[in-house]
């Protein structure tokens, strides 16, 4: 039987967020904001600077090849993704088939959500990962020393769909792109599986992607008046399988590539893909999850929404026996629930990826 890791449940998975903190879209808002609030100013470490001059290009994998090209160019574009999942672990995907038009509803049913009078939020202030629909400001205010310069919207939308009821429209909007990107997902997942060497449907059903957990996790940016000393999103890696990322245009994405920070501007009407904690577990680190951050600027608000595709909350995810057998390794992660490794990464501070690294053998 698989070892797993209950020793890591969090002894507080569900703090409360302090009374004094407001959103950081009050804050921005306030009338002659020349300099951050103490609580939100970050000293940067000399490795944090570190951003790559030269301009590299993320991996461009176009997805209209997976479900309608010939098989010649099936098995090559698998083999793309899979080169694509080993060197950088995030991707461009184009031709997703994602209506524009959709991607733009979504980010202004977002932006929407955002600027709603505070009061109207206020019973989605909520304080657990599981928590269906939860807003709230910095990541998890309640055990971070220095907070972030955004505010966020997560809801749950699968395998039971939710939604704020304002703005009007969000509800159908996110409805609709939660499926799209299901769909969108469940056939990368296909092809990732054949890259790996095993069965298409292998991470489908191994990980029982029926129940799967779906996460849309909306970030607000507005504009700092001293963006060099603020933090949108500290270094991290997603948690689940794979998460897409759309955004409003405004950069601030970077990822790490080979110890540097590069700057991702994407293309137009692509999404960013990236593969999350999971997906590395499942494939015993072949596939790893990619460190990557959001930084601020002072000149426009920035909104992206990322998606998280996972395995059901009751799965233990441990690295493919199929695939420990092709490739004669020993297992190097120890198997753990995604339910409460998300309580986990949800109830501490963001950090690297000091959550998966508890679970190396
Ligand atoms: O805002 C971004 O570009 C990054 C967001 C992100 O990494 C996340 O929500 O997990
Ligand atoms: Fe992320």
């Amino acid at each position: 039987m698989a070892e797993t890791a209950s020793f890591l449940v969090s002894s507080n998975p569900s703090p409360t967020l302090p009374q004094n903190i407001t959103t950081i879209r009050t804050i921005a808002e306030s009338p002659g904001l020349t300099s951050i609030p103490s609580a939100y100013t970050f000293t940067p470490t000399s490795h944090d600077q570190v951003v790559s001059e030269t301009q590299v290009s993320l991996p461009v994998i176009d997805y209209s090849l997976l479900t309608s090209g010939t098989p010649h160019q099936r098995s090559k574009i698998v083999h793309d993704l899979g080169k694509a999942c080993q060197d950088w672990g995030f991707f461009l995907m184009i031709n997703h088939g994602v209506p524009e038009s959709l991607v733009r509803s979504m980010i202004d049913g977002c932006r929407g959500f955002f600027d709603l009078p505070e009061e109207e939020k206020e019973e989605y202030r909520g304080n657990h990962v599981l928590d269906p629909i939860r807003c709230g400001t910095s990541f998890n205010a309640s055990v971070e020393k220095v907070f972030f310069w955004k505010d966020f919207l997560k809801i749950l939308s699968h395998p039971v769909f939710h939604s704020p009821s304002k703005p009007a429209g969000f509800s159908e909007t996110s409805l609709e792109y939660s499926k799209r990107a299901r769909e969108v997902a469940r056939e990368l997942l296909k092809g990732i599986s054949e890259s790996l060497g095993l069965e298409p449907n292998y991470v489908e059903k191994a990980l029982n992607w029926e129940q799967g957990l779906q996460v849309i996790a909306a970030n607000f940016y507005p504009p700092c008046p001293q963006p060099e000393l603020a933090m949108g999103m500290p270094p991290h890696s997603d948690h689940g399988l794979l998460t897409f990322l759309i955004h409003n245009g405004i950069s601030g994405l970077q990822v790490q590539h080979k110890g540097k920070w590069v700057n991702i501007n994407g293309i137009p009407n692509s999404i960013l893909v990236n593969i999350g904690d999971h997906l590395e577990i499942l494939s015993n680190g072949k596939y790893r999850s990619v460190l990557h951050r959001a930084m601020v600027n002072n000149k426009a608000t920035r909104i992206s929404i990322a998606i998280a595709h996972g395995p059901s909350l009751d799965t233990v995810v441990s690295p493919a026996p199929e695939l420990l057998e092709i490739e004669k390794k020993a297992a190097a992660y120890i198997g753990i629930k995604y339910k409460e490794y998300l309580e986990i990464h949800q109830s501490n501070k963001l950090d690297g990826k000091c959550n998966l690294d508890r679970l190396r053998i």
